[in-house]
């Protein structure tokens, strides 16, 4: 009898995610989460509150005290123990001067799941933990190729499928962040032109932690069939963060988010999307399900739910976006 089969008659389900059993995940309700953050001194000040306000976006100042002090918390443990893993690596070489490398941390999830917004609070939050002032942010989006490129190789609608990216490029990026590297660039990419921004780069310059988002950085890569010795992105994280949420909520957050763009940045006679701000609100809702149910959904449920057991942890949100479930890899 395979493994499988004895599973299911034994009554133990296959979905290793729900039964802590048979998990490697524990998991917690929003609650238990909130309460590993009580017995430390560690609320949020008024400047806090004003910087986390300032960055515009909606999340709820309750709902980072409830979930993200906790995961900062967790987090900045995690760098603490690797920078005296570090520092006893250092004596156990006998090195007198080793360049200490960014801690880095993958945010992965489905298109408007809300990544770049839990990846922006969680700047601000862990820049304040004496272990790691400097935090920098770089999204994946930059390593997207150029339209023209997607184009000619006609992969428009495939914008944020694994072919879409430049993955060389990504790599080497992480590769140069990883080896210690200073002034280190980064490709930018525009919403509102819906491009990469020619030559336009952000530099990262030996930060003590790096965020790095985006949809496609759990995924493992073909194995090349030259023989050729390939990393793949997740090789050079040292923490890793699943967004999830049901399907439905996702597409909703989705279409809102694009019917509230019409109201702000379509306007603007440079958007890529500028035309959507003048048409009927019943076309334009038409335009932003198709963009979803043709290319993002898709995306969703081939390229980017199936890499959600590889996170370290997996944040679930429900209604407006509020996290409901944390699951932490156990150690
Ligand atoms: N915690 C939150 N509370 C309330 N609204 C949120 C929260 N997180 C995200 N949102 C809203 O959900 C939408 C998607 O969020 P965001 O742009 O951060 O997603 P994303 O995963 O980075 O998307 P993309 O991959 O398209 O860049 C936005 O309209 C954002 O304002
Ligand atoms: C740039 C990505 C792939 C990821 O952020 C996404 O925002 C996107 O543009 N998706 C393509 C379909 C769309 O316009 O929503």
């Amino acid at each position: 009898m395979n493994r499988e089969t004895k599973l299911k008659e034994s009554g133990i389900p296959l979905d290793h995610l729900q039964n802590e059993d048979y998990s490697p995940y524990r998991f917690f309700s929003a609650d238990e989460w909130a309460k590993f953050r009580a017995d430390t001194p560690l609320t949020l000040s008024e400047d806090e509150v004003r910087r986390l306000r300032s960055l515009n976006d909606p999340i709820d100042l309750d709902e980072v005290r409830r979930i993200y002090l906790s995961l900062s918390r967790l987090l900045s443990a995690h760098v603490e123990s690797s920078q005296i893993l570090f520092e006893q690596r250092k004596r156990f070489l006998n090195l007198a001067d080793d360049q200490k490398t960014p801690f880095v941390i993958g945010i992965a999830g489905s298109v408007a799941v809300g990544k770049s917004t839990t990846a922006r609070v969680l700047k601000e939050l862990l820049s304040r933990w004496p272990s790691s002032p400097k935090v920098d942010l770089i999204t994946t989006d930059g390593f997207l190729h150029p339209n023209a490129v997607l184009q000619r190789e006609n992969l428009m609608d495939r914008k944020g499928f694994p072919q879409s990216y430049n993955m060389p490029a990504l790599l080497k990026f992480l590769s140069a962040i990883k080896a210690g590297q200073a002034l280190v660039p980064a490709p930018l990419y525009s919403h509102l032109t819906y491009d990469v921004l020619p030559d336009q780069f952000q530099i990262v310059d030996r930060p003590d932690i790096l965020i790095f988002e985006g949809i496609n950085v759990l995924q493992p890569r073909d194995l090349p069939a030259d023989g050729k010795i390939v990393p793949m992105v997740s090789d050079f994280f040292d923490f890793s963060i699943y967004i999830d949420a049901e399907e439905e909520l996702i597409h909703n957050w989705y279409v809102k988010r694009f019917m509230d763009l019409r109201q702000t940045a379509f306007k603007n006679p440079q958007s890529f999307f500028n035309r959507y701000a003048t048409i009927s609100e019943t076309s334009a809702r038409a335009i932003a399900e198709g963009l979803w149910q043709n290319i993002n959904l898709k995306n969703l449920r081939q390229n980017i739910l199936p890499t959600r057991p590889r996170a370290d942890l997996i944040l679930q949100k429900g209604e407006n976006h509020l996290v409901e479930k944390v699951s932490l890899r156990k150690l």
